[in-house]
């Protein structure tokens, strides 16, 4: 049977949500680990003035690609954009797009979504649902499509305590609940949502159970495989250790924790709580992908890429590991010396939150009016007291994920493939891998006073050997004129070319 590799030599790949925070590290690691694959075709929209190859382009030269680069420097060759907003009918992909890729893809890849907590019903249901239901239809035309890989979330079925890999009923029909709010104003549809979402805590999980509903429905004309990830953080250990580009879930919790800012939060000390790498989660995704083409199984295959069942780790030990990492190295311009609890108890957290941010940020703000600065603390607070708020549900309780199809992929792979493709949880070792997660920002700041530092320096000598010598005060004008005329030189051509 083939290798991972192997199977992806020569293979066409279209991936939704490759400019997010795991779509780059499924893109990196297909590119670097099969470095044989045909091209990768990419769903991208404009974003904020951007266009869509320019964020593309902008993507392929962030640190995250220094290893492919390495490896090929010319595998940007391989990354074809797709402009398409998902938002839109038809995915708002060009008939001309259509056919290219009904034409030519043979792994799907579907990451895309939003994963806000606070996402208004209707545009949650449009991008988690709706822009799966089209995938899913675009993918049907795809002539030779061998796999078809939707990423969901191990909170999809939240509202349980017990979570098998099976597809769970979903709390409403998806096209009847499209089909009701079509005709409701925002208004409406805000009001009834706590009702809608039922014993789920958020949008993103009720739509992303309906997603996987969605994606079910189509498991006798794909081969359908679902992934679900339980909280998604910094990299183990590829393309480097501690690699995470976002402040979401627990990562911008650590960081206020780390600049003294959080000193409290509600979360029970002895629930698990349920991390997994982003390199694991990319990881076991490529090879289930591998593992639905060459087997085909007959219906949907569910992942549940958790940890907690395999090698738990508590709130209370991760406290415990992210404070003293903090303490050891501790972040620039903290607001405070770090030092956060975590409590399970309203009340006490409450009483902190008077005590230890409310109160301080209020003095802080008196000090910046004082001195004619604008008050800022407070704002902060509020903004940091609203996401917490969103997360508490998922630090508070813990869940209990079967992950029998996760350990039988693993048994699937020759050793070779375990090794390159490692989601083996057992490996991980929690206090090295939250030192990691933690010290990546600080090395992220030192490495920036280092620059400063270095070129200051170089300017320093300089300017003390040149106050010194006539001859290297003619070797700078020299570099000066030389710089000057490649300047004026390629002015003139540019202008020619126009
Ligand atoms: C030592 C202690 C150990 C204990 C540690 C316990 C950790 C317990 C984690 C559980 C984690 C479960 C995760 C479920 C597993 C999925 O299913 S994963 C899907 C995960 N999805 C997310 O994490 C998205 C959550 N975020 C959101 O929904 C939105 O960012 C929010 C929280 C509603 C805020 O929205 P917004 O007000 O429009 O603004 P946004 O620009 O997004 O952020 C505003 C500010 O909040 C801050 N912020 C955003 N997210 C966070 C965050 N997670 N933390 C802190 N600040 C944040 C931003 O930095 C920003 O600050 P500024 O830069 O403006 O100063
Ligand atoms: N992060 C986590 O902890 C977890 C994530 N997951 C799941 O993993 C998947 C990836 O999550 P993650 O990478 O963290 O999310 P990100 O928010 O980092 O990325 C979301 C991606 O979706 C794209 N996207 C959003 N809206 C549109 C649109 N209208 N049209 C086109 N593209 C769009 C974004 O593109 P753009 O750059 O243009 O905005 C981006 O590439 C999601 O399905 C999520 O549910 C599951 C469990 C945990």
């Amino acid at each position: 049977m083939a290798s991972i590799a192997e199977y992806y030599a020569g293979k066409n790949v279209l991936i939704t949500g490759a400019t997010g925070f795991m779509g780059k590290v499924l893109v990196e690691k297909l590119l670097r680990s099969c470095p044989e694959v045909k091209a990768l075709y990419l769903l991208v929209r404009p974003k904020a003035g951007q266009s869509m190859q320019q964020r593309v382009s902008d993507m392929m030269t962030c640190k995250l690609f220094d290893r492919v680069r390495e490896d090929n420097p010319d595998f940007h060759q391989k990354i074809i954009p797709i402009s398409s907003e998902l938002m839109q009918p038809g995915l708002a992909i060009s008939p001309e797009d259509v056919e290219k890729l009904t034409g030519c893809i043979d792994v799907v890849f579907h990451c895309a979504a939003t994963i806000r907590f606070d996402e208004p019903l209707k545009h949650a249901l449009q991008l988690n649902v709706i822009a799966t239901q089209q995938l899913v239809s675009l993918a049907k035309q795809m002539h030779h499509l061998e796999a078809f890989i939707h990423i969901s979330t191990a909170y999809a079925n939240c509202n349980r305590k017990h979570i098998d890999e099976v597809i769970y009923p979903p709390p409403v029909e998806p096209k009847k609940l499209i089909e009701s709010l079509e005709w409701m104003d925002d208004g409406i549809v805000r009001d009834i949502t706590p009702r809608l979402i039922g014993d789920r805590p958020n949008t993103y999980t009720y739509t992303k159970a309906l997603a996987e509903f969605v994606v079910q429905q189509e498991q006798d004309k794909l081969n359908i495989a679902i992934i679900r990830p339980s909280i998604v953080g910094a990299s183990w250990q590829e393309p480097f250790p501690g690699w995470i580009d976002n402040f979401n879930g627990p990562s911008g919790v650590f960081i206020a924790a780390g600049k003294g800012i959080l000193r409290t939060m509600r979360a029970n000390n002895d629930a698990v709580a349920d991390l997994i790498p982003v390199d694991m989660v990319i990881n076991l995704t490529l090879a289930a992908g591998w593992y639905t083409a060459v087997h085909r199984p007959k219906s949907a295959v569910v992942y549940n890429c958790t940890t907690g069942g395999i090698n738990p780790f508590h709130w209370g030990e991760i406290e415990h590991h992210v404070m003293s990492s903090f303490k050891r190295n501790p972040l620039e311009q903290a607001f405070r010396r770090p030092n956060a609890n975590i409590t399970s108890n309203y009340l006490i957290n409450q009483y902190w939150i008077l005590v230890s941010h409310k109160f301080p940020a209020l003095i802080y703000d008196l000090f910046l009016r004082l001195s004619g600065q604008k008050p800022q603390m407070m704002r902060i607070f509020n903004r940091l007291h609203k996401a917490i708020s969103l997360l508490e549900y998922f630090s508070s309780q813990d869940w209990e994920w079967n992950s029998e199809n996760m350990n039988m992929l693993m048994s699937q792979l020759t050793p070779e493939d375990r090794k390159t493709f490692n989601f083996d949880v057992r490996q991980l070792n929690w206090p090295e891998y939250i030192e990691n997660y933690c010290i990546v920002y600080l090395l992220k700041r030192l490495r920036n006073i280092r620059y400063t530092f270095n070129t200051l320096l170089v300017v320093f000598i300089w300017r003390v050997f040149i106050a010194r010598s006539q001859m290297a005060r003619n070797i700078w004008y020299f570099v000066v004129s030389l710089c000057f005329k490649f300047l004026s030189y390629f002015r003139a051509s540019s202008t020619i070319t126009n």
